[in-house]
């Protein structure tokens, strides 16, 4: 089952005002459009960004990482409409269609919304009104509004894929959202559990709310990792995940690569769920020889259904020989590769330890590492 999400971010957010589009101004350190994009990594196999030809920065920006660009419509439907076209030959069973301007949904939601997919071909987070309604004209209330039953409704709106792109190539246009344009194709909707925090920014006083939700849900774990690995026979080493020649060999169950394990281990540290030896045993015959990969791509899994997000992770190792700084961008590109990172956010370095004790012996090579993981 494959599933994309589409941000669409081609608006210009003329309410929030702010002299620029309202998705490329700063909250809580990062842009809204950072936050959002980074809400679904992990989440789903595609992300579409819907982007203004207006914001040629962007494009550029956006150009070099992994996110399939769309040009934006009109209006919010056909900027949808575009998205939707950007993954036409994909084979995207399920879509999740979300505005930039919600950076503070959470995994929560996301996870309903798709669990909802899985009986019925539309869904969407939706918030019972829980004040009273009044109608109203020219500063006076004409009237009230029974509230039971009513729901403000919020993204990510999920559908099945070929369900909603017919709806919307059938709809005339003017509707306030894809639920809408579901509803008139004859699509049933089903409700999941909004939250009052997944708000939409709009206008200028939004910022600081959104700000305040991001601070108080701010959850940053820090783990640490040590690895060593006794030299032994053979003419090379894997290091994070490349193999470099050398005169010697490292011992171990696994392909004894030191540095992706102190890496790993700073995951699960972070997390405070033990260590490699306690998930993948060394008296367990199926991971002799394993590549290391394997046990880092488990602790990334594990840290993404815990509802977190590596920020970065950092990791140095300790030998004289062999010299790791011609391989280092290979062992950075390998391991982000692994943990769907980019690469600014992995950091591989080395030291020597003077001659000093069995690292400057060459008896061996150690490695730490620190991973830093945000709840997502
Ligand atoms: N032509 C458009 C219009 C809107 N959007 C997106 O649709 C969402 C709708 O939220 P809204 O608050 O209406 O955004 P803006 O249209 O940017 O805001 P405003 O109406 O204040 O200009 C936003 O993510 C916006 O970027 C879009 O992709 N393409
Ligand atoms: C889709 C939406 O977020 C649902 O609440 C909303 O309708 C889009 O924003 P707008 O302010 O209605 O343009």
């Amino acid at each position: 089952m494959t599933t994309a999400a589409i941000i669409v971010a081609a608006g210009r957010g003329s309410r929030a005002g702010g002299g620029v589009p309202k998705q490329w101004r700063s909250l809580a350190g990062r842009r809204v459009a950072d936050w959002t994009i980074e809400r679904f990594r992990g989440q789903v196999d595609h992300i579409v960004l819907v982007l203004s030809d207006e914001d040629s920065a962007a494009w550029e920006e956006f150009r070099e990482t992994d996110l399939i660009l769309a040009a934006g419509g009109t209006d919010r439907a056909g900027s949808v409409r575009n998205g939707l076209a950007a993954l036409a030959d994909r084979n995207v069973q399920r879509v999740l269609i979300h505005d930039v301007a919600r950076p503070c949904v959470t995994t929560r939601i996301i996870t309903d919304v798709l669990n909802a997919l899985e009986t019925c071909p539309a869904a969407a987070p939706g918030l019972a009104v829980t004040d009273a309604l009044w109608v109203g004209h020219e500063q006076a209330v004409t009237g009230t509004q029974d509230r039971s039953n009513l729901f403000a409704a919020q993204t990510p709106q999920g559908f099945h894929y070929d369900a909603i792109t017919a709806a919307h190539a059938a709809h005339p246009g003017g509707a306030a959202d894809d639920v809408e344009v579901a509803r008139a194709a004859g699509l049933d909707v089903c409700i999941v559990p909004g939250d009052a925090d997944n708000l939409k920014i709009t206008r200028p006083e939004d910022f600081a709310r959104a700000e305040r939700i991001m601070g108080t849900e701010m959850d940053v774990r820090l783990g640490n990792g040590y690895d060593v690995h006794r030299f032994g026979d053979g003419d090379h080493v894997i290091l994070c995940g490349v193999k470099v020649p050398h005169d010697r060999g490292l011992q171990g169950h696994s392909d004894a690569d030191v540095g992706m394990h102190a890496v790993t281990d700073a995951i699960y540290g972070a997390l405070a769920q033990g260590d490699i030896g306690q998930h993948f045993p060394p008296s367990d015959p199926q991971w002799k020889g394993a590549a290391s990969e394997i046990f880092l791509r488990h602790a990334v899994e594990l840290a993404g259904q815990m509802g977190y997000r590596i920020s970065n992770v950092d990791c140095t190792l300790v030998c004289e020989y062999p010299k790791i700084g011609p391989y280092a961008p290979a062992m950075r590109e390998k391991m982000s590769e692994i943990m769907d990172l980019r690469a600014d956010q992995v950091s591989v370095k080395a030291t020597t330890s003077e001659r000093l004790g069995f690292t400057g012996r060459s008896e061996g090579i150690a490695s730490l590492a620190t991973a830093c993981l945000v709840k997502a």
